[in-house]
């Protein structure tokens, strides 16, 4: 089963519990849209399936091999919600570094190509955001979590990133949370709302506004 599984989540920070009893998993074509209030714990949980966070309870399945942490299994790539590439390093060399199987793919995406010689830390900010999503979406990791990685870019850039969301679809499976929920809706197989530390799962987007995210 190619499938990245994740249940009884349980995380407190301090005396607060942010996730009680969180399941999530996400198959190979999948595209999970992950949404919820500020501070519900959508990053939390990315952090925790990544590994970058110890959670005081997770069962975590990769294609069903138990793991502790996503990133042991090399099968998970992650982009934060904020800038996570060293700003002193150049385009070029960071192809190097990211991609392998999708290398000719991600030096033909313009983003890329154009800018093979800059450094990182001297592009817009949204070219850098939309280039970090790229290296994470253009790895050879089978299951990809992207934290708001719409923030930053304009609507033309927005679109661009939700077709390479959509071209590698067929080969990943991808959690995706963003404050745009419009991109989020178009871009989903599916949605999951994280509210009270629990998930649930949404239909229409009416269930936004019963669910209390959307206003009435
Ligand atoms: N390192 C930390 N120590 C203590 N509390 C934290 C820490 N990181 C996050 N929190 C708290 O945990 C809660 C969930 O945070 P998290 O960033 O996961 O939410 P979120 O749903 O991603 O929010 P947003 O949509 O605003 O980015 C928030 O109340 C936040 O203040």
């Amino acid at each position: 089963m190619q499938e990245l599984y994740i249940d009884s989540v349980n995380h407190r920070y301090g005396e607060r519990e942010v996730l009680s009893s969180i399941f999530l998993n996400c198959k190979i074509g999948e595209v999970v849209g992950l949404l919820g209030r500020n501070g519900s714990g959508k990053s939390t949980l990315l952090k925790i399936i990544f590994g970058d966070i110890k959670p005081r309870f997770i069962h975590l399945k990769i294609d069903g091999q138990f793991t502790l942490k996503g990133y042991l299994s090399k099968h998970i790539a992650y982009l934060p919600q904020g800038y996570f590439i060293p700003h002193y390093l150049k385009v070029k060399d960071l192809v190097q570094l990211y991609a392998n199987i999708y290398r000719e793919q991600l030096l033909e995406v313009n983003v890329v190509k154009l800018n093979l010689n800059e450094k990182v830390g001297n592009l817009s900010g949204g070219s850098r955001r939309l280039i970090e999503a790229l290296f994470v979406i253009y790895s050879d990791a089978k299951y990809v979590l992207l934290d708001e990685p719409f923030s930053q870019l304009a609507p033309l850039v927005a679109e661009e990133l939700k077709q390479h969301i959509l071209a590698f679809k067929a080969h990943k499976g991808f959690v995706v949370t963003d404050h745009y929920y419009q991109q989020i809706l178009d871009v989903s197989t599916r949605i999951v709302l994280i509210h009270n530390g629990c998930n649930y799962a949404i239909n229409t987007e009416d269930d936004l506004i019963l669910n209390g995210y959307l206003p009435s």
